[in-house]
């Protein structure tokens, strides 16, 4: 939320400097407050674990909002209760004619299929095009992310040597960046994928900029020059023990799985992997809320 000082103190100009957010007496007077209207499109398999993570996430603000959660109408879901889908989730189909101030699209574990083999990728497709119109911010996360690379700005998916499995430090490119307020020098986040975005494919696209890469080297948020877009390649919503979960569920597979990178005290897995993100994520979600969503989304639409 803005701060709301006197016109002519000091440290206005300072703060003005450093882009925190100041509003003056009169806009603050004038601007009209309601509550937020969120999109979910929950493509993970376990949606309930998912919807736990990013509600928490979401509901650290001091804004109301209130919370859609939307499903694939083409893809029949196999790991969550027909039950739970009919009761909690909607289809596009009954609110494309609505508008919403802003929309997640999560990961899915769909990234060894061709985006055009996943059997909701028409679907998807439209939602993607309808967000241009119907919705302020679409914040897109790991899988989501990569198909919004593809989607809108032409960029595929590689497969990586190994999967990318752990907790890494990433930078910070530019401190005044909204969505990075208040982030320190270096941050960790999780990561758990097998495919990848090529860093100069960011950098070299006109509509993008790249505002944090991992020590390998490798994009992890990128958001678009008009800031309708915003793509993460990692999982900042995920628990500290989600890591430890996909690890001993490909174990018990009989998979060849490398322990996750920098997760485990002393890479022993008997121990209590640390939740050494949770502050970060919760900073990027009420980064997002504020500065792009409610601050940019109209009033009434
Ligand atoms: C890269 C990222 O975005 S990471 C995010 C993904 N990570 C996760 O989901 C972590 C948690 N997931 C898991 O642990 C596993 O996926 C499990 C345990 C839930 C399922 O494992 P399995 O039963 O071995 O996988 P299975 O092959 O049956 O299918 C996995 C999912 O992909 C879906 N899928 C498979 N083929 C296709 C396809 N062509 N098009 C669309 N979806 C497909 C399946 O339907 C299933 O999703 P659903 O439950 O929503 O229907
Ligand atoms: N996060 C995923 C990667 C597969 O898409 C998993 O390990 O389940």
């Amino acid at each position: 939320m803005p701060i709301n000082i006197p016109k002519n103190l000091p440290a206005a100009d300072i703060l003005k400097e450093e882009k925190i957010f100041v509003m003056d007496e009169e806009r603050a007077r004038t601007q009209d407050i309601r509550p937020l209207n969120i999109l979910i499109l929950n493509l993970m398999p376990e949606k309930e674990k998912t919807e736990l993570q990013l509600l928490r996430l979401l509901g650290n603000t001091p804004l109301q909002v209130n919370i859609t959660f939307l499903r694939t109408a083409t893809h029949r879901s196999t790991h969550v209760s027909k039950y739970h889908l009919d009761t909690f989730y909607t289809t596009f189909d009954k609110i494309k004619s609505r508008r919403y101030d802003g929309m997640i699209i999560t990961g899915a574990p769909v990234e060894h299929l061709e985006f055009e083999e996943v059997n909701y990728w028409e679907e998807l497709k439209e939602i993607m095009e309808w967000t241009k119109t119907h919705v302020t911010s679409t914040l897109h996360i790991c899988w989501g992310a990569q198909a919004a690379l593809y989607y809108h700005y032409g960029i595929g998916k590689y497969p990586l040597p190994k999967k990318c499995f752990g907790i890494y430090q990433h930078d910070v490119a530019d401190h005044k960046e909204k969505l990075l307020r208040g982030f320190d020098e270096i941050f960790n986040a999780p990561h758990s994928r097998h495919t990848g975005t090529a860093k100069e494919d960011i950098e070299n696209h006109p509509d993008l900029r790249l505002l944090s890469v991992s020590e390998l080297g490798d994009p992890f948020i990128i958001i678009s020059k008009d800031s309708k877009n915003i793509m993460i390649t990692g999982h900042l919503e995920y628990d500290a023990t989600t890591l430890k979960d996909e690890y001993e569920r490909d174990l018990k597979k009989g998979l060849d799985i490398d322990m996750p990178e920098n997760y485990f005290p002393n890479d022993d897995a008997t121990k209590r992997p640390l939740h050494t993100w949770r502050s970060h994520s919760h900073l990027l979600f009420s980064n997002w809320l504020n500065y792009y969503v409610y601050q940019e989304t109209p009033y009434e639409w």
